[in-house]
């Protein structure tokens, strides 16, 4: 399918409904239009404010369908700041990375997004001591998040876009009512992929925040506060000089072009940011081991959720599933991992391969929401170290597979020790504080 250029026709809003309808076309020979909705949990009358973060999601949703034909023009509708015009670019070329490689489109990790004009900064909205809303996937990462929060008394305010089984028990065994948005996208967009349009991986932690956002404006919460780790910055691999990463829009250059973005626009002080940007999956891996309320209901698994299945937890047999239970087994007994698994991975020598693509031994690493490299080794050697893994037969295979170079890579401190760059406004550093 050939089109020339991607347009952003119009959006709309329903205050009475909550209902946003966003257009796109894919515009030439034989063009194509889409229509997405999403509703937003019924508020007051909105804001300017809110109609800027719209303004904003209209362009970043059109990802999913631009995907379609990749069009090498993308004309952006309305005048936004340089900041938004940079979110827009970014999330077109570095956000579709993966969907490029995989495709062979090169062209595409250098699309610019073009906009009618560059506007004026917003003036400036002070919302940065109203309430957080915390987003909540399922997965063990917001969990602490949430609680971190809870536990400062910050009052967190849990948000799901299109809340699953899995969200809505991680909700119920929080205590703590939620907020809830609804996303579809069209249906077209599933009857052209199955005539064969091209497809693949598109940077949806940007759309759900900024949903978040909207959502947070609408109900005159504070900023949105989100549990992207410091390994979601690391590339998968380095293609035709780019870094492809898997989870770019889980990354620290993408939490600042956002920030960027909606302080500039919208003018909102503090919008959004990633609490536990400065600590590894592993460690939060470690402090999600001390909140047992959530064993019976966290989901990490992405199959679990492509599986649609509401009674769905983790497969046992994939690179997230893998990952995951290497960082939590150091911080837990051995029974209780096996129970939130369903299964010992450990104990299972069919797991040894995927294993040992984690550990940087076979292939790149996988396309997934998986740590570094170096954090799987660490984790190796805690579980080496100690009585009731070290035999396992996965843990010995794993052991005698690294090489002695290899282990020399592994550095417990750098990776418990919490580093880089991040955007926590100092209270919140102060909550995250309590807990290290
Ligand atoms: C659950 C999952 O992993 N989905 C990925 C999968 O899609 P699949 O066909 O197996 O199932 P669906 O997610 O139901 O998607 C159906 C089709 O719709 C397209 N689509 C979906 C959401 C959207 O916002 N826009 C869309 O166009 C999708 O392409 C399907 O055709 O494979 C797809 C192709 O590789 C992935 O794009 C699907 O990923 C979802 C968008 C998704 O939610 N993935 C997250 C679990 C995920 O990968 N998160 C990353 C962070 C990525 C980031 O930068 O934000 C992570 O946690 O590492
Ligand atoms: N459906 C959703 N609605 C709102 N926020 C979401 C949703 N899915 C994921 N998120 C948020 O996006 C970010 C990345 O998601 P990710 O799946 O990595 O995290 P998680 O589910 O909390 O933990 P884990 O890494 O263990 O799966 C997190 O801040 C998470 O809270």
């Amino acid at each position: 399918m050939q089109f020339d250029v991607m347009r952003f026709p119009s959006y709309a809003y329903d205050p009475a409904t909550g209902v946003a309808t966003f257009d796109y076309l894919l515009d030439g020979e034989s063009p194509e239009s889409f229509t997405e909705t999403i509703t937003f949990p019924a508020g007051p009358e909105p804001t300017d404010a809110f109609y800027r973060v719209l303004d904003l999601l209209h362009v970043v949703a059109g990802v999913s369908y631009y995907k379609v034909g990749a069009p090498a023009r993308i004309e952006a509708p309305k005048a936004v700041t340089a900041e938004a015009q940079a979110l827009f670019s970014a999330l077109y070329s570095k956000g579709l990375g993966e969907y490029a490689y995989v495709n062979q489109l090169p062209y595409v990790l250098d699309m610019t997004v073009t906009v009618p004009g560059l506007s004026d900064p917003a003036a400036l909205i002070d919302n940065a001591e109203g309430r957080p809303l915390s987003a909540v996937g399922g997965g063990k990462d917001s969990i602490v998040t949430l609680e971190i929060l809870r536990a400062a008394g910050l009052d967190p305010v849990p948000f799901s876009v299109n809340p699953n089984p899995v969200i809505v028990n991680v909700n119920a065994a929080s205590g703590i009512p939620a907020l809830a948005a609804r996303r579809k996208l069209d249906p077209h967009l599933f009857e052209l992929n199955k005539a064969g349009a091209r497809n693949g991986h598109i940077p949806v932690t940007a759309i759900n925040s900024l949903i978040a956002i909207a959502t947070a404006v609408l109900h005159g919460l504070g900023p949105v506060v989100m549990s992207n780790e410091r390994s979601a910055s690391d590339p998968n691999l380095i293609w035709n000089g780019h870094e492809i990463n898997h989870q770019w829009s889980k990354g620290l250059a993408a939490e600042g072009l956002l920030r960027d973005a909606v302080i500039s626009y919208v003018g909102l002080t503090e919008p959004y940011f990633s609490l536990l940007r400065s600590l590894s999956e592993l460690h939060i891996a470690q402090l999600f081991a001390r909140f047992d309320a959530y064993d019976d209901v966290v989901t990490s698994c992405n199959k679990a959720f492509k599986l649609h299945d509401p009674t769905a937890r983790w497969c046992g047999d994939c690179p997230k599933c893998r990952f995951v239970a290497l960082a939590m087994a150091p911080a837990m007994p051995r029974e209780r991992l096996t129970r939130i698994f369903g299964t010992d991975l450990f104990a299972d020598p069919a797991q040894v391969p995927g294993y040992l693509e984690l550990l940087g031994i076979d292939a790149h690493k996988p396309f997934e929401c998986v740590g570094e490299v170096e954090e799987s080794l660490v984790a190796l050697t805690m579980l080496a170290d100690d009585p009731q893994w070290a035999d396992a037969p996965v843990v010995t295979a794993l052991r005698a597979a690294v090489p002695a170079d290899g282990w020399a890579a592994a550095s417990r401190d750098a990776v418990l020790t919490p580093g880089g760059e991040n955007f926590v406004p100092p209270a919140y550093a102060k909550a995250l504080a309590l807990v290290l």
